[in-house]
């Protein structure tokens, strides 16, 4: 069964016509020119765009037969920019993840840990760097226990350790059949993951696995760069 799908998905003026079968337990990769789509698509998947045309399912299930508090279970969304207007504490705002569950505040001492957030739980969250605030979010998605996760951009603000850290995570879910989907520029790390989406021109352009997809040709075509395999630096967690 497929964890998402989009049905010839558009949004006036900001995508046209996508469609889309993802399957459970994946790392998915978006890529694509600044102003391709790459945000609205992530947004309309998650329901949160009115959309002009086309339909959006989660398994089984169109989004807007999915109840609002059942819809915070099964998805979790992280903005490309995680803007407070309140000076909520970093526990707080990670709490809020566990909001369609009760409250419960289950995982959000490990996920605090996992993200390095101890030292700043206390904090108020509208007080934080860019890469901090970005760890939050991940933070709050990861509590929801969501099987489909939605990241804009989740590496854009992130040092190399705690960006290499959050791939693992991902790949940490991926294993327990979650799918995550993730925006990004960096088309090395692209190439690490199960699938990759292009877009470009508010559509997508090609969807299949990095090797297949990820050609010279069709980066020159899409990003207008020359492409080659060949020696670089290499991180790795230590
Ligand atoms: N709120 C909005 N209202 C109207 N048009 C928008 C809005 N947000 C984005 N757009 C337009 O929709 C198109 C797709 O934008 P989108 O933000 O999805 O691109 P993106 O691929 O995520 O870009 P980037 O890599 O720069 O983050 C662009 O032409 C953009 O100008």
């Amino acid at each position: 069964m497929n964890a998402l799908t989009l049905k010839n998905v558009s949004v006036a003026g900001r995508l046209t016509d996508v469609s889309l079968e993802l399957p459970g337990g994946a790392l998915v990769g978006l890529v694509g020119p600044n102003g391709s789509g790459k945000s609205t698509l992530l947004q309309a998947a998650a329901g949160l765009l009115p959309m002009s045309a086309g339909e959006v399912s989660w398994g089984e299930v169109k989004v807007e037969k999915v109840a609002i508090m059942e819809r915070a279970r099964r998805l979790a969304w992280v903005p490309q920019e995680a803007r407070f207007e309140f000076g909520f504490s970093v526990r707080a705002v990670v709490q809020q993840g566990r909001y369609a569950h009760g409250d419960d505040d289950t995982g959000v001492e490990a996920a605090l840990t996992r993200f390095d957030l101890m030292g700043l739980a206390e904090r108020p969250v509208n007080q934080l760097s860019g890469g901090e605030r970005q760890r939050v979010m991940l933070a709050r998605a990861l509590v929801t226990g969501a099987k489909l996760q939605l990241w804009d951009e989740p590496l854009a603000s992130l040092d190399p350790r705690h960006g290499l850290e959050v791939l693992m995570l991902a790949n940490e879910l991926k294993e327990v059949g979650t799918t995550v989907v993730m925006s990004l520029h960096d088309l090395r790390v692209a190439h690490c993951l199960d699938l990759v989406v292009v877009l470009s021109g508010r559509k997508v352009r090609a969807v299949g696995k990095p090797r297949e997809v990820l050609t010279p040709e069709l980066l020159r075509e899409v990003f207008g760069v020359t492409a080659r395999m060949g020696e670089t630096l290499i991180l790795e967690l230590s």
